[in-house]
């Protein structure tokens, strides 16, 4: 079986609604977010010969999945006063709400999904809050 790696990172912030202690606060991180894509063959032919799938390929879509939350605010829906919510929205901030607690663990299974059904095998996505905080998602059996 071979594993490939690839990652890229975004910079956005973040804050955990319902959370005793300072992450309540909003606040800032460069996620780093690293994609494990398994496969027991190598292509025998072409451009891809021996290898699982073209790192450039796999970097371009990690990048491409992440580079939407860059340099946003992430709420989870229903965790700021709508009046709020509305006029940072006019005041021309980037903001984006997801129906969920935006935590590493989410965050984790959200991209392991987005990559599988762009037709990646993915074995695991780790998701680096900070250099020392990372959750990751695999499938259990998988
Ligand atoms: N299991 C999880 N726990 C926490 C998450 C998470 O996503 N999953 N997230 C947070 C916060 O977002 C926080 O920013 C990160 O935690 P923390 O280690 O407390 O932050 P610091 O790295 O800034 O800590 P210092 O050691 O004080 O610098 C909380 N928990
Ligand atoms: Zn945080």
């Amino acid at each position: 079986m071979y594993i490939l790696k690839a990652e890229h990172h975004f910079d956005s912030a973040h804050f955990l609604k319902g959370y005793q202690g300072k992450c309540a606060n909003i606040h800032g991180h460069r996620w780093r977010v690293v994609a494990e894509v398994e496969g027991d063959k190598l292509f025998s032919e072409g451009q891809l010969r021996d290898m699982v799938v073209d790192f450039g390929d796999l970097k371009r879509d990690i990048k491409k999945m992440v580079d939407y939350y860059d340099h946003s605010l992430i709420i989870e829906s229903g965790s700021m006063r709508k009046e709020t919510l509305s006029f940072l929205i006019e005041d021309g901030f980037n903001i984006i709400e997801v129906d969920f607690r935006p935590t590493a663990e989410r965050f984790a299974s959200k991209f392991y999904e987005e990559l599988e059904n762009m037709g990646y095998r993915i074995k695991r996505i780790h998701v680096y809050e900070t250099p020392t905080n990372c959750a990751l998602y695999e499938r259990q059996g998988g």
